[in-house]
């Protein structure tokens, strides 16, 4: 997948790869609240190995969007479409929308109709995890519990849903070993093996970040949804989650969709990014594209005539403005204590 993630077109087809091999499809999602349209008639891809963006101004309807994904909100409107295997798979899809199922498997492939999955079905069958704008770690458990309850349901599974798992039968205690050496090898990557038996809520707060991501990767999504995963983090820490990130993508085959306000991270691991201003698409294409996308800027500064922009000093003012940003949220309850 790495090796692909620079080119935005498989050779010779004209057509995004994102749009070509689309791990997941919002189509014309719209979300109200009462009067509120919060997202409207919102359509995007998500690549097959991608780290894709999703960003705007406060507001812009980016939570919303996760939310309904991830099946915490019902869509007012739209379809939400995850897939298995490669290619955009048309037929299944029009098969399993006609049919009013939920979703449908074919060998190594899938076609899950999210709009219509409770969030447990799409975290255990669609294999969709996500982690929150603010931390959500069991705070009293340790690390490693952490990492262990994130592996709950493969464990009833193999206890047989029987008290199997208490009597230590054989099938479960090859689960079990398996579900250690799996949260054993997230702390690996995360660096906490040696915090594995302090309490979660002990560590400091970019610790508790990486341990969020830990705890979603064990439960072997193909996507990861991260809402604003660099919140709160100090520029080396920062450093760290682009670099965990891209070996999310690159060594465990797992694409991911991010909110993010830090400009320094989306600018820097993005291969695509979208972007939002009030619950509409107003850009979409590689970090470079939507950088020089006038639009883009318009809508960060709140610039109402795009032509009197002076592109690339407003350039600089949004960095400045992101870096604010990401450093007010840091101060007003995104941050440990929050
Ligand atoms: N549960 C809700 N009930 C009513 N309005 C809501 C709800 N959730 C979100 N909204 C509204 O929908 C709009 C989009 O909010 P959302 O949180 O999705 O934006 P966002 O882009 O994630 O913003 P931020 O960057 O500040 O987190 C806002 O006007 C918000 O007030």
């Amino acid at each position: 997948m790495a090796a692909a993630a620079n080119e935005t077109m498989p050779a010779g087809t004209g057509v995004a790869r994102w749009d070509a091999d689309p791990i997941l499809s919002v189509e014309h999602l719209t979300m109200r609240f009462g009067g509120l349209v919060a997202v409207g008639d919102l359509s995007f891809n998500v690549g097959r190995g991608d780290i894709t963006a999703l960003i705007g101004p406060n507001g812009a309807g980016k939570t919303t969007v996760f939310n309904c994904v991830t099946g915490f909100y019902k869509p007012t409107e739209g379809r939400i479409v995850m897939r298995h295997g490669p290619g955009r798979q048309e037929e299944a899809v029009r098969e399993v929308t006609a049919s009013g199922l939920r979703w449908q498997r074919k060998g190594p492939g899938g076609v899950y109709l999210l709009e219509r999955m409770p969030d447990h079905e799409i975290s255990h069958k669609a294999k969709v995890a996500r982690t929150f704008q603010n931390i959500r770690l069991f705070g009293g458990m340790t690390v490693l519990e952490n990492l262990l309850v994130a592996q709950h349901n493969h464990l009833m599974v193999a206890s047989g849903y029987t008290i199997g798992g208490i009597l230590g039968l054989p099938g479960f205690r090859k689960a079990e070993a398996a579900s250690i050496d799996k949260a054993v090898h997230w702390l690996e990557q995360v660096r906490l093996l040696d915090r594995a038996d302090v309490a979660a809520a002990s560590l400091p707060y970019g610790a508790q970040r990486r341990l969020e991501i830990a705890r979603a990767m064990c439960t072997d999504p193909q996507l990861l949804c991260l809402d604003e995963p660099a919140a709160g983090l100090n520029p080396r820490e920062s450093a760290e989650l682009n670099a965990l990130l891209r070996l999310i993508r690159d060594a465990h085959d797992t694409s991911v969709l991010l909110i993010e306000h830090d400009m320094s991270v989306v600018m820097e691991i993005s291969d695509h990014v979208v972007v939002l201003d009030y619950g509409v698409k107003i850009s979409d294409g590689t970090a470079e594209q939507v950088r020089n996308d006038p639009k883009v800027i318009a809508a960060y500064l709140g610039v109402e005539d795009e032509d009197e922009i002076d592109v690339p000093e407003v350039q600089e003012d949004i960095h400045h403005i992101a870096e604010h940003q990401a450093g007010h949220d840091g101060d007003s309850g995104k941050g440990p204590g929050a």
